[in-house]
């Protein structure tokens, strides 16, 4: 919708009215040509300025309407008839305009923003071009560098940037549509040749080819397998060597590919994916809109190692006051100069001051008396944090929340060493964690709905993507990863090499393979667990069969590299071979493969040949029925959940969408199959066995994946 009020006598102010982002919905376009056309017909009016309620002025096309029956007006010959309009029309831009937004505002023949205004073409993160001209237009405008690097970043720009390019006219601080109209009042004769952007020349640096060869080489290696942005390339060449009307055709025969492709569908649900993570349940019923959290203003950090660092840099950077404790003097000092250092650098390139003051260090733990919230990233041992958690409880005042940021362990039986187990949450981190956007958010059966929103939100303000999963071994990310780790070496086991595992899952769009990623992240790490948990056997006399533990398969291998001392990256040796410790070159090793042709024969393996497709699915598959399983058990609320963690945590694929919908895609028929047939094969690997979840969804016709909650909702009421 959009609403006509004419202003100052001889100005026709166009409001676009779509909550909560204005968007070009089938509605707001028939409400912008209807009231154009009005515009231009009242004599009085002399000029038009367009502007959105509210201040914002467009959030782009409407992306609900993309998965349906396109109605109402298009988009192009809407922009096209406002940049052929007889009066001037202006663009009153606050807030944002984005996508179709900006490309409606190209349009028009003046751009006046609010200095806090942003601008940008961010189709690209939606799989698609910017289809409504955006793509021919902006070139023309700001020049072909700098539009290559909008349209294919996506990225959004502040008002001060904007005008540099030359892509708004004017910026102000005022009430920019008070600004606008006067503006519009002042060029109401002058003449519109040269406003109208689709009749420029395309400016062109003299090396222009070179420019193209050298960003679609980055963009190509960046992309992970995404076509999007190579489109976006070829859009932008089109308009710097085709007329605008060609340049245009080029554009729609290049949009009518993305639109239609599975990856746009998979980053569209991926962007409400997002948002939906947002509105956590818990099985008790309690909801992110019924449960308040408390403000934190101060908070402690225990333990500065890797992670503890991280997550003192990110709370200290987001303004929180922090107490940062590491109860070893040396430890203490290399913790202080490492965050000082993390601290300097991020400032630096953010162009602010280094929030130095905001930490205060200290060894003793009586030092986090007072704050409202305590994060425990002390080492992954049970007894150790136990520990903590006791002494926190004895400490803090009472209602201090007390959160772990352990990646698995039972968040219930650190509840029970405190006086009040509904404080106590987990807050799961990725490495490095002041970089890296997930935050798994654990609600164990005492956690109490206030504690799950407090750290929800402390989550949020220190920019991370929170999720709020149940409590189970390995909560939902590490828990899935278990049986794509368990695959992989079991591929290794039957004939395959780590470079080929890698090769296939890089080939698909993880930013590494399992193998590159244990060794970046270090194979002593899940050694050391397997050794608590009595299924690494350093000793043979232990009487086990080797390759297989507590009644199921069990690879070895894992445990067999670390016993030789090879942790990966930092010991120069894993499952790849490196110039020197530290190193990040993985090079293959032919120890390794004598390693493995020895090991195959000595458990009398055969190798066989494995191909992509094996890898794929028994990685993949296997990985994805622990997702339903969780689903099952209630850790997760839905598959947006599980796919949101993926993305952003495990370096899945986001033009594929998450784990899930992935599932989703390939057919959740076939994949049920796939998992029906390496069952039979390997009959003692459980999590090849397809689970209930799975079984009742295919039963069911396999409903599209927004609709999945009502069957998981139907299998959990029958448990
Ligand atoms: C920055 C934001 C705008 C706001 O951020 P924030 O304040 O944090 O709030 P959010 O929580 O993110 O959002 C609030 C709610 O608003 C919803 N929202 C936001 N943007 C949109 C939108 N554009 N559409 C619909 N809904 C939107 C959001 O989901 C929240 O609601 P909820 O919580 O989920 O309920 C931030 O939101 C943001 O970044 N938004 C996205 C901006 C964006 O990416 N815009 C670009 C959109 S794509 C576009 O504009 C494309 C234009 C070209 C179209 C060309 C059409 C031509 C079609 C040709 C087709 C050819 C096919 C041929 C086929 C054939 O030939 O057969």
């Amino acid at each position: 919708m959009a609403q006509y009020t004419r202003v100052s006598g001889s100005v026709g102010l166009i409001t676009l009215q779509s909550p909560p982002v204005n968007a070009l919905s089938a509605a707001v376009r028939q409400g912008i040509v209807d009231l154009m056309q009005r515009a231009l017909s009242e004599p009085e009016v002399k000029s038009v300025v367009i502007c959105g309620q509210n201040g914002i002025f467009c959030g782009g096309a409407d992306i609900k309407e993309f998965g349906g029956q396109m109605s109402g007006p298009p988009l192009i010959p809407m922009i096209h008839a406002i940049e052929a309009a007889s009066k001037p029309v202006v663009a009153a831009i606050e807030g944002i305009a984005l996508g179709g937004g900006l490309e409606l505002a190209l349009g028009c023949h003046y751009r006046i923003a609010h200095s806090k205004a942003r601008v940008g073409l961010p189709e690209v993160t939606l799989g698609l071009l910017p289809g409504a001209g955006g793509s021919q237009r902006l070139p023309r405008l700001i020049g072909v560098p700098a539009a290559l690097d909008l349209i294919t970043t996506g990225r959004h720009v502040t008002a001060a940037e904007a005008l540099k390019f030359g892509l708004v006219d004017q910026i102000t601080d005022h009430n920019t549509v008070n600004v606008a109209v006067k503006f519009a009042q002042r060029v109401a004769d002058q003449p519109l040749d040269a406003r109208r952007i689709s009749t420029h020349p395309c400016l062109c640096p003299s090396d222009v080819a070179v420019l193209f060869e050298e960003v679609m080489q980055r963009v190509r290696r960046t992309a992970r397998g995404a076509i999007a942005p190579i489109a976006c390339v070829q859009a932008v060449r089109a308009a710097a060597t085709l007329p605008y009307n060609q340049g245009m055709e080029r554009e729609r025969e290049l949009m009518a590919t993305l639109f239609t492709s599975g990856q746009a569908r998979a980053l569209q649900y991926f962007f409400f994916a997002q948002r939906a993570v947002g509105r956590w349940s818990m099985p008790s019923g309690a909801r992110w809109d019924t449960s308040k959290p408390r403000p934190v203003h101060k908070a402690a950090v225990i333990g500065l190692g890797t992670m503890g660092r991280g997550i003192t840099v990110a709370l200290a950077q987001a303004g929180f006051s922090v107490v940062a404790v590491e109860t070893q003097e040396k430890q203490l000092m290399e913790a202080k100069q490492a965050i000082s250092g993390m601290l300097e650098r991020g400032a630096k390139r953010r162009g602010v001051a280094p929030a130095l003051d905001k930490i205060n260090y200290g060894r003793n733990i009586q030092s986090v008396a007072d704050v409202d919230l305590v994060i425990e990233a002390v080492f992954e041992d049970m007894a150790l944090k136990k520990k903590v958690f006791q002494q926190l409880s004895a400490v803090c005042k009472p209602s201090t929340f007390l959160c772990s940021n352990t990646s698995g362990l039972d968040i219930d039986q650190l509840a029970c060493q405190t006086r009040n187990p509904e404080l106590v949450v987990g807050m799961h981190f990725f490495a490095p964690a002041h970089v890296m956007k997930l935050l798994e958010v654990v609600y164990g059966p005492k956690s109490s709905p206030l504690a799950v929103a407090t750290a929800m939100q402390l989550g949020k303000k220190i920019g991370k993507v929170s999720v709020a999963v149940g409590n189970c071994r390995g909560f939902v990310g590490n828990r899935m990863l278990k049986p794509y780790l368990e695959q992989a070496l079991f591929l290794l086991e039957e004939g395959a090499t780590p470079e080929f595992v890698d090769q296939v899952l890089e080939e698909f769009g993880f930013a590494m393979g399992v193998f590159r990623m244990s060794d970046l992240s270090g194979l002593d790490v899940g050694w050391k667990v397997r050794l608590a948990d009595g299924l690494a056997m350093p000793d043979p006399t232990m009487g086990q069969p080797t390759r297989l533990r507590q009644g199921r398969r069990y690879s070895p291998l894992g445990d067999l590299l670390c016993e030789q001392g090879r942790f990966g990256q930092k010991t120069g040796r894993g499952w790849y071979q490196y110039d020197k410790p530290g190193s990040q070159v993985a090079k293959p090793d032919p120890w390794l493969h004598s390693f493995l042709d020895e090991y195959r024969a000595r458990h009398a393996l055969v190798a066989h040949r494995i191909d992509h497709q094996e890898v794929l699915e028994r990685c993949l598959y296997s990985m994805i029925n622990e997702g339903f399983r969780i689903l099952e058990d209630g850790i997760a609320a839905g598959p947006e959940d599980i796919d949101v963690i993926y993305v952003f945590g495990y370096s899945w694929p986001r033009h594929r969408g998450g784990p899930m919908f992935y599932a989703a895609t390939v057919g959740l028929n076939k994949v049920l199959e796939r998992l029906e047939h390496y069952y039979q094969a390997h009959p003692d690997v459980p999590s090849l066995q397809p689970c209930h979840l799975l079984r009742k969804l295919v039963a069911s016709g396999s409903p599209p994946i927004q609709k999945w909650r009502e069957v998981i909702k139907k299998v959990r009421s029958q448990l």
